[in-house]
């Protein structure tokens, strides 16, 4: 039998952003509060029976949103090259916080992104550690 644990934290941060080439409003500058959702799975207990400490995911995406928080997304790597969707939004803190995170046994496993309280994006990648 396969045994999956499967955390989740949830935080936020607030910025603004326009979409380029957008046929619609969202073309003109207008802020989100943002709700970053991270996952962290792993098949096996660390010895303190963790998958990871909740405390060291919360740490690493606050830091993340910080460098995001009440700036005008645009004007932030890559985010001046490609379009600053959720969907691209949730690649970068995917790719960041697996940075961070991932060790021998456990990863990042789905990033969702509410960009509003009505719309989220669920990025994940291979299933890997
Ligand atoms: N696939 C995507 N679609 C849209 C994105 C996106 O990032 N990925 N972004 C936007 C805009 O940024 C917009 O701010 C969000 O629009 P929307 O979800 O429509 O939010 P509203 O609250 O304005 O819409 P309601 O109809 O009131 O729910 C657009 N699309
Ligand atoms: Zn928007």
């Amino acid at each position: 039998m396969a045994i999956t644990y499967t955390l989740k934290i949830l935080t936020d941060f607030s910025s603004a952003h326009t979409l380029r080439d957008y046929p619609g409003e969202c073309r003109r500058m207008h802020g989100h509060n943002w709700k970053l959702e991270v996952e962290v799975t792993a098949q096996a207990l660390d010895q303190q029976g963790m998958v990871m400490d909740f405390k060291d995911i919360k740490k690493s995406a606050r830091q993340l949103c910080a460098q995001l928080d009440h700036r005008y997304l645009n004007d932030i790597s890559p985010f001046d090259r490609i379009n600053p969707t959720a969907e691209n939004l949730a690649a970068f803190f995917y790719r960041g916080l697996s940075q961070q995170l991932n060790n021998e046994r456990a990863w990042v496993s789905a990033i969702t992104l509410w960009e509003t309280e009505r719309a989220c994006v669920r990025y994940t990648e291979d299933q890997s550690p």
